[in-house]
């Protein structure tokens, strides 16, 4: 496919908030991601699993932007996240584009990323006045809401140092939703912590499919939990979805036979 093939923005009733179209990515001659078509409905909290190095991660990462794709197109609110319309046609977007565009993707990964010489508190004000420009109250109060809702708003004069892992972590989810994204993110975000601090992560972030209708993608190796919170499930193998469903009908009766080792393989190991 051409890029002149792709729409310029998504036509209305088949607006899904994420929309990977015919995505490659590659490293050198190995391809990760190979012609991937993948939507992700507003709202839908979806989780990708699969082996070590199917391209897992490399499906956040280009969501995030980080690094260009070889080929396709993807969109998020049905407009092209990864290019722009120029002349009547999509070229690859540049980076004052994407700068804007990456606002709207919130991302918490498995090391935390706080500003280690701000507080718990400052690392959340600090994207909603520097990039979004909000004032400093309106961004103190936003904060101090999510802080409240992670359950740290009594730590949130502390600095990362001073905190948990899992205390951490959930400081990075108060801190990637204050900037109002449009599509959560969340990559093996319990797989760096202490297994009596996983609850507390997992909870946070089950509470937000409950009561928030936030987008979510997420990739995870703990069966349980995806199997818990997901709306539908992902199995990669070789940069493709070999086999997706809801998540009772992908663990109970997967019909794919790699997705069968893959779940046995898991389920021995754990
Ligand atoms: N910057 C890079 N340069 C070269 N190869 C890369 C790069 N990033 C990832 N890869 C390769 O791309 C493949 C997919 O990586 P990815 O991190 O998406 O896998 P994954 O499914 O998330 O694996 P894991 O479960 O081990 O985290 C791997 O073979 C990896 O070695």
């Amino acid at each position: 496919m051409d890029l002149s093939d792709y729409p310029l923005e998504l036509p209305e009733g088949d607006r899904p908030m994420v929309r990977f179209m015919n995505v490659t990515k590659r490293y050198g001659t190995l391809t990760v991601l190979d012609r991937l078509d993948l939507d992700v409905a507003e709202g839908e909290m979806v989780t990708v699993i699969g082996p070590s190095g199917s391209g897992k991660t490399t499906v956040l990462r280009m969501l995030m932007t980080l690094e260009t794709i070889n080929g396709g197109v993807i969109y998020v609110d049905g407009k092209p996240l990864t290019h722009m319309e120029k002349g009547g046609k999509l070229v690859p977007a540049n980076e004052r584009y994407l700068r804007k565009a990456r606002s709207s993707i919130g991302m918490c990964f498995q090391h935390f990323n706080l500003f280690p010489h701000m507080t718990a508190l400052q690392n959340c004000m600090e994207g909603p006045v520097q990039v979004l420009g909000m004032s400093k109250s309106e961004a103190r109060a936003r904060s101090e809401e999510l802080l409240e809702m992670v359950g740290m708003i009594d730590k949130k004069d502390q600095h990362p140092s001073r905190l948990s892992g899992g205390q951490q972590q959930r400081v990075a989810i108060a801190r990637a939703l204050a900037m109002r994204p449009k599509v959560m993110l969340f990559d093996e975000v319990t797989s760096a912590l202490d297994p009596e601090v996983i609850g507390e992560v997992t909870n946070v972030i089950r509470q937000l499919v409950a009561e928030h209708n936030l987008t979510m993608l997420m990739v995870t190796h703990q069966m349980g939990f995806a199997r818990d919170i997901s709306d539908r499930i992902c199995f990669f193998y070789q940069g493709k979805i070999e086999e997706e469903g809801p998540p009772e009908q992908l663990f109970e009766t997967p019909q794919k036979e790699r997705t069968q080792q893959f779940l046995s393989a898991v389920k021995d190991a754990g």
